[in-house]
């Protein structure tokens, strides 16, 4: 855990006064529809709150007045459901470092079509995305859209996990042997990076498996897997920009998969030492700042 962590502390980059507004990090999150605002918010500004510079959010009409009015900080774009919805998007990803795909995108047609096309145009572009939630259904319904792309990481919580294990390897969830689990997924996508949420959260990108356990909470309230894939959204940027050298032959998107868990579950643990049962995941945004300064900036 403590050289993973040291890992982690390697790829933040410094703050110093000869850097330009968006250098951090300009994320983007694709999510957010009639149901769903909160999601999409968590995960925007949990990536805003980690470092990121600029963080977008690209959601349908309807949810767009909604988030904006949770946060003056989020560059919020009605457009997931628009006829034009993938040229609209398309446009703004040559100026994404890192794209969150699917907190409380829902599972329309219509949306997850547009998805779909928007997921070959961030490929085409090397563009590294995190796919959470709804984009993991899509994914469970079309494993071929992420296929051999490596820098692409999945974050499944226990449910998804089971219904992409089904999809992919025609095997339900062994509960027994979870990294070897995680491992199978991950070779059988061509080596994408997985995220399995759990009591620990085991990852791998097909050749090595990490295990986070740092002390959360007892608390399971809806969108912690949200504060998780957006910070990751930022720390898959840092990673990258960092290098290999930087995190000592480790795959990058395999420290900053092993960032963000231990970020989240310091979260939870710092928020609940305050407000125990009444732990939301609004508490544990407030504790982004002072967690990440003790876990990567000690
Ligand atoms: N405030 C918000 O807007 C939130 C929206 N969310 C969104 O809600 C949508 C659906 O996400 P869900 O995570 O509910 O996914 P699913 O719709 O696939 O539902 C999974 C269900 O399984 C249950 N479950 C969880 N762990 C389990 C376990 N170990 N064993 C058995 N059952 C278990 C959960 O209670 C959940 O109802 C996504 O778009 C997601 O991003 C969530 O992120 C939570 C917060
Ligand atoms: N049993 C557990 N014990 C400790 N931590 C857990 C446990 N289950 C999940 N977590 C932690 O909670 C965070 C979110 O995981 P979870 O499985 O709740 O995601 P999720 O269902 O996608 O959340 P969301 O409601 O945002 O969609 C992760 O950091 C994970 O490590
Ligand atoms: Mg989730």
């Amino acid at each position: 855990m403590e050289d993973a962590l040291q890992l982690v502390r390697n790829i933040v980059p410094p703050l110093t006064a000869k850097k330009h507004k968006g250098q951090d990090g300009r994320v983007g999150v694709v999510g957010g529809c009639r149901e769903y605002t909160g999601a999409p918010y968590f995960a925007a500004i949990s990536a805003l709150k980690v470092g990121a510079d600029l963080s977008h959010v690209f959601c349908t009409q309807e949810a767009a007045p909604v988030i904006k009015a949770y946060s003056p900080e989020l560059i919020v774009h009605p457009v997931l459901d628009s006829p034009d919805a993938v040229h609209d998007v398309g446009k703004w990803l040559p100026r994404l470092h890192a794209l969150v795909v699917g907190p409380g995108l829902g599972r329309d047609d219509v949306l997850l079509s547009n998805v779909k096309d928007i997921l070959e145009a961030s490929k085409a572009r090397g563009i590294p995305i995190v796919i959470d939630a709804d984009g993991l259904w899509l994914i469970a319904q079309q494993p071929a859209l992420i296929q051999g792309y490596q820098k692409a990481v999945l974050t499944p919580n226990h449910v998804e996990f089971s219904r992409l294990s089904e999809a992919v390897l025609g095997d339900p969830l062994d509960g027994q042997d979870r990294r070897g689990a995680v491992l199978r997924l991950s070779q059988a996508l061509g080596n994408v990076t997985v995220v399995q949420k759990g009591e620990r959260d085991v990852i791998s990108d097909g050749k090595q498996v990490l295990e986070c356990s740092q002390e959360g909470s007892g608390r399971r309230c809806g969108g912690q897997g949200d504060l998780l894939s957006g910070s990751l959204g930022v720390l898959v940027h840092w990673a990258l920009q960092a290098g290999p050298e930087r995190t000592d032959g480790f795959s990058p998107l395999l420290v900053a998969a092993f960032g963000a868990c231990t970020l989240t579950r310091q979260c939870s643990h710092q928020a609940f030492q305050k407000h125990g049962r009444s732990t939301t995941t609004t508490d544990m945004i407030a504790e982004v700042g002072p967690a990440f300064s003790r876990l990567f900036e000690t």
